[in-house]
């Protein structure tokens, strides 16, 4: 008999208890590997409309809610007998008459009231009422324009049409939560955007359409059910959305991207396409690689997750930070670790070169930035190379007699650097590029790289060098409106060439509509890199609702303290665990006034540097950069003030108009990537006036 686990099952799993878990999950496997055995006590439930709901006894007041039609027994629902039968005998399960897709739907007669779903907090929403003051009255129907013949090509159930078409934006989230999945995103799409996306296929078999995988998923073996039902939080493992779905079966003729807003599941989707890889592949050794030290960790206990206990594919995986990894390969090419010049030896070495060779017509700064964004990152090694090179992006024309003096700075700062056997990031890159570019033998067979819109010129060489030449060898997730750290430049000259490889997502399941909403507004609709590849954030959608961020303007910063500490205070006494919550500042000269909040609320921190063992216990208090990848039920963004961000010093520091425009632009980016941690509450706080992008941030309309 065929096994089939629904999500429905694994989300009522999360919610009992931990020892009710245990003997539920024992259950579960009996029933797998002998559904007949009579210890089970299956019967059949005579109150549902659906004759195929069995219940399985656990204990004296557990229940498995089984469905068995054909040769497969669906594992749907577990929990306590009475609530369990309330959950099964209003609803169905079935093939949509449009889609084809299997859906659990609700019987709507047996309905009573829709209610705004509390999809992710335990608690009633906090200071809700305050946020809602400013959401309009009543506001006019989303779908008046809509034929039954169109909401049906989404999914919707026959029996919901009526309440659809005519909701209004409020009661179509308590609506959208009765939905089938694919029926409230479409809808939810149409209200974004105007648009009704063409209904998907119908398939010959309802059990491999992509709205049915969603939701159920068929079981090869006692294994991958207990994988699965190990962390039923982590619906992300087992239930992966169509598009994420599309990406990471899709064989690709070249290198790959998947985009998308924050949120929107790319790390998922890089995740998943690592085990499928190994698991198609027994001979690949795949290099999953990111940003930073810590999100290499935090990939590595998800894949982990993915893989399952016991299992041997990670052995087949190298993890680690873009640093790391040119640092250790080319320990291996060279048998000796790179020795690595720290960025203010840089900066004294340059202005002592600058000296020495009479070059006073350029500030600092732009010396500093001419050596990091040109000469280091391409590697320039002579005046000839660098009288050639575009320059892309710099706005400041530099003609061949003003590149041959710089040259004399340059050549020198490069000659120095050799001589006292250092070198920068980029020549370790640059050196491992050389050493593998050369070799017709890879070290890894597949490169999937997370949040790719960090990768500078020397990483991208690095990886475009160390990744065989198959069609299928790199693949890329990331989002170009979370640029904090590289400047922009062309990926195709440098023969990693994505265009007409791109997917970009479209669903957010991290952060509220609201939340989203907001900070979507920070940033353009559409963000187009230097090779016209396009991201487009318009018309994402988050699958559930909660209260618009709240934002704190305080007269000073003891005020802001207090108010910030208050708002906590009561977050915790409505049920925050510690652990939930986030506390970013732009730097860390303003980390005093997070950690002092915390105090003031009695909430217990650890930073990046010290974390503690049972991080459930208390909030992460950093630094806004370092919460990339990162996510939150609860994140407070403090001292957001007017010359903190943009980051005065930085915008002081910059070269030219370029790089004002830059630094403002990532600056932007940095409060977006920050603002996108939050799941359900979002609190920003400055001393008055205030950042100007909280302006953008508050800005009315969608
Ligand atoms: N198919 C899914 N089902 C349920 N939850 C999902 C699914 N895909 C992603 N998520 C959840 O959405 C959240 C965001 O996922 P993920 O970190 O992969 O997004 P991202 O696009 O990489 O975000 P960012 O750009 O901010 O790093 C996570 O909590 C993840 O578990």
């Amino acid at each position: 008999m065929t096994t089939i686990l629904a999500a429905s099952f694994t989300s009522a799993l999360s919610r009992l208890a931990n020892d009710e878990q245990k003997q539920a999950k024992l259950t579960a496997y009996d029933l797998q590997t002998n559904p007949d055995q009579p210890g089970l006590q299956m019967h059949r439930i005579d109150k549902s409309r659906d004759p195929n709901f069995w219940s399985v006894r656990v204990s004296r007041d557990l229940r498995i809610i089984v469905h068995k039609s054909g040769g497969s027994l669906m594992l749907v629902y577990v929990g306590h007998h009475d609530e369990a039968y309330k959950w099964v005998e209003r609803r169905v399960i079935d093939a949509h008459p449009t889609t084809g897709a299997i859906q659990i739907r609700e019987v709507r007669e047996l309905v009573d009231e829709v209610t705004p779903p509390h999809t992710t907090g335990q608690t009633e929403p906090l200071l809700e009422a305050q946020a809602r003051a400013s959401a309009p009255a009543i506001s006019p129907p989303l779908f008046d324009r809509l034929r039954e013949a169109d909401l049906l090509s989404i999914g919707v159930p026959q029996d919901w049409v009526a309440d659809v078409l005519g909701a209004n934006e409020e009661q179509f989230y308590a609506l959208a939560a009765h939905l089938p999945q694919e029926a409230s995103e479409g809808l939810l799409d149409y209200a974004v955007t105007g648009i009704l996306m063409p209904a998907v296929t119908v398939m010959a078999d309802p059990l491999t359409h992509p709205d049915t995988l969603r939701r159920f998923r068929v079981l090869d073996g006692i294994e991958e059910l207990k994988a699965a039902l190990d962390a039923p939080f982590e619906r992300w493992a087992v239930f992966l959305h169509p598009s994420q779905r599309g990406v990471v079966q899709r064989n690709y003729s070249g290198p790959a991207r998947v985009a998308g807003s924050a949120g929107t599941g790319k790390t998922v989707v890089a995740l998943h396409r690592v085990v499928r890889i190994l698991r198609e592949n027994p001979d690949a050794r795949v290099l999953l690689t990111t940003f930073s030290d810590p999100l290499a960790c935090n990939i590595s206990n998800k894949l982990l997750l993915l893989c399952g206990d016991g299992s041997k594919l990670p052995e087949r995986v190298t993890i680690g930070s873009f640093d790391v990894i040119a640092k250790e390969l080319l320990a291996l090419a060279t048998g000796k670790e790179p020795r690595l010049a720290s960025e203010d030896l840089i900066r004294s070495m340059l202005a002592k070169a600058a000296e020495e060779a009479g070059v006073h017509e350029v500030t600092p700064q732009f010396l500093n930035s001419e050596w990091t964004h040109v000469i280091d990152a391409w590697q320039i090694e002579n005046v000839d190379t660098y009288a050639s090179v575009p320059r892309m992006g710099r706005k400041n024309r530099l003609g061949p007699k003003q590149r041959e003096r710089l040259w004399s700075v340059f050549g020198v700062m490069r000659h120095r650097l050799a001589a006292s056997g250092l070198m920068t990031k980029a020549g370790v890159f640059a050196a491992a590029t050389k050493h593998f570019g050369a070799r017709l033998e890879k070290p890894f067979t597949h490169i999937v790289v997370d949040e790719a819109q960090d990768l500078g010129v020397a990483e991208l060489r690095f990886l475009a060098a160390i990744a065989p030449e198959t069609s299928d060898a790199l693949f890329f997730s990331g989002d170009l409106g979370q640029r904090i750290f590289q400047q922009p430049f062309s990926w195709k000259v440098l023969g990693v060439d994505i265009r007409g490889r791109s997917t970009t997502l479209k669903v957010n399941y991290r952060t509220s509509h609201q939340i989203r909403r907001a900070a979507d507004r920070l940033l353009p609709g559409k963000v187009r890199d230097v090779d016209g590849n396009e991201d487009v954030r318009l018309g994402t959608i988050s699958v559930f609702d909660g209260p618009e961020p709240f934002v704190l303007i305080e007269k000073d910063e003891n005020a802001e303290i207090a108010a910030v500490g208050n708002y906590l205070k009561e977050a915790l006494s409505e049920g925050f665990k510690p652990g939930e919550i986030g506390m970013f500042v732009r730097s860390e000269n303003q980390l005093d006034r997070a950690r002092s909040a915390a105090r003031f609320a009695g909430l217990p921190m650890r930073t990046f540097v010290d974390p503690r063992d049972d991080d459930a216990e208390s909030a992460l208090v950093g630094i806004m950069h370092l919460a990339k990848g990162l996510e939150f039920r609860l994140v407070v963004l403090m001292a957001c003030d007017e010359n903190v961000l943009p980051l005065e010093e930085r915008v002081a520091d910059v070269a030219d108009d370029f790089e004002l425009d830059e630094v403002i632009a990532t600056e932007r980016q940095l409060f977006y990537v920050a603002s996108t941690r939050a799941r359900d509450r979002l609190v920003i706080s400055a001393v008055a006036p205030g950042s100007e992008f909280i302006e953008d941030f508050v800005a009315s309309g969608n």
